[in-house]
């Protein structure tokens, strides 16, 4: 089908109209338009959204097709209203040479089911020791312009200033997961009174916030585009705020968990809540949430960190740290925020496209617009049950909880890969 008529589609909350799809792109909006050759959705009380933009997925091909392949990573996403993801580059082979980013993007390609945009490691095989060949990454065919050894800090400061200074030539980006892997030795959980209470190791917050202090000044030495990863703590908040009022060329993203979840569930020793940041305390989410309204925080990313059973269902100790988040963020984003149609499309679609660089996204349905847009229904309300879900893997932290808000549609370039609240193909 190559054209689709959308019916009674409210546009990110405004009175319902209609918008027609046709050839890839948004052809027309307004009440009462006819087109016999397309496909009809009823959109009476859907909400039309950009197609989400994720900045921050993991999708483990190569090497943990156990856990996620590009292709059910990205049904995932496109259930979840994604249109992009952005994979990051801790897979086995790391993505750290322009083989494998090229491989990651075809991949993408052949699943077609979100565009899939690969980040380049930072450093070869994440050992923080010696810089990737970020240019080779640069100029293949998957365009990278994003480059983060996730997972892993770019602890050492001379390496982390080099990398800056290598992709200021295309204005490309170093995404950073701030960590100071000297304060985190051991670490289990967020330090503070529930890790002293369950006698486990603490991950305190200063171990963020020193390395992105550390890491916005260099970002104003140098005069590049730094992306802070995963901001957990009220004093990041703070760090990052005062660096933008300074004019620093950064960025930042939260993940859904740490809008809505406190290190208190660490108390039920089930690893399904064990994550790299650590969930924090209540205080770091008020601050989170609001850095998110006022845009100290740029956008939602979800950090999705599917792994399989056995990586999961162990001792805490043991147990790998992630947790998924694709299909779940609008509706976090929605219990959170609230029907903030225009700051949801900010956070999550049109800011991660500028910031990615992902100029056929980002886009509010309006006529000339690429067709990448998803139908939510705000009114409805699901219980997540694992087992439902399209990732491969199963650690999701709302296992049985009631979230408000479903996709029902999405499309990408004009064609459907969800309707009806299932995937296309
Ligand atoms: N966020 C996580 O808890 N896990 C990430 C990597 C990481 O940041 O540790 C993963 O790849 O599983």
């Amino acid at each position: 089908m190559n054209a689709y008529l959308i019916r009674n589609v409210s546009v990110l909350g405004a009175a319902p109209t209609d918008v027609l799809i046709r050839d890839g792109v948004v052809a027309e909006t307004g009440p009462g338009l006819s087109a016999p050759d397309a496909g009809v959705v009823d959109a009476d009380g859907l909400v039309a959204l950009p197609g989400l933009v994720d900045l921050h997925t993991h999708l483990r091909e190569p090497g943990r097709e156990d856990a996620e392949t590009v292709e059910t990573g990205s049904r995932a996403a496109a259930l979840g209203g994604y249109t992009a993801v952005c994979a990051m580059a801790n897979t086995s082979p790391v993505a750290d040479t322009a083989g494998v980013v090229e491989q990651v993007w075809r991949l993408g390609r052949e699943a077609g089911l979100v565009d899939v945009q690969p980040i380049g490691a930072v450093t070869v095989g994440l050992a923080g020791e010696r810089l990737a060949e970020l240019g080779a990454m640069a100029d293949s065919a998957a365009r990278v312009r994003i480059f983060s050894d996730d997972g892993h800090c770019v602890a050492d400061p001379r390496l982390m200033r080099r990398a800056l200074e290598y992709v200021k030539a295309f204005d490309g980006i170093i995404a950073q997961h701030a960590e100071e892997p000297r304060l985190t030795e051991g670490a289990q959980m967020h330090e503070g009174e529930v890790s002293t209470r369950l006698g486990l190791t603490g991950w305190p917050a200063v171990a963020e916030e020193a390395i992105i202090a550390r890491d916005v000044l260099l970002a104003e030495h140098v005069g590049s585009r730094l992306h802070v990863c995963h901001v957990s703590t009220a004093g990041s908040v703070e760090v990052l705020r005062q660096a933008k009022a300074r004019g620093v060329r950064v960025t930042a993203e939260v993940t859904p968990h740490h809008l809505l979840l406190t290190d208190v569930r660490a108390e039920t020793y089930d690893p399904v809540f064990k994550v790299n940041p650590p969930l924090r305390t209540a205080t770091d989410i008020a601050a989170l949430r609001a850095a998110l309204v006022d845009g100290v925080i740029d956008i939602i990313a979800t950090d999705h960190a599917p792994h399989a059973v056995e990586d999961k269902e162990c001792e805490w100790a043991y147990a790998r740290p992630g947790m998924l988040g694709l299909e779940t963020a609008l509706s976090i984003a929605l219990d959170v925020l609230g029907p903030e149609w225009d700051l949801i499309a900010e956070r999550m679609s049109r800011a991660p496209a500028r910031i990615a660089g992902l100029t056929e996204h980002g886009h509010d349905p309006a006529p000339g617009a690429p067709a990448n847009l998803t139908l939510v229904d705000p009114a409805a309300r699901r219980v997540i049950e694992p087992a439902e879900l399209a990732s491969r893997s199963r650690n999701t932290p709302y296992a049985r909880m009631t979230l408000p808000g479903r996709i029902v549609a999405t499309f990408l370039r004009g064609e459907a890969t969800v309707l009806d609240g299932k995937a296309i193909k």
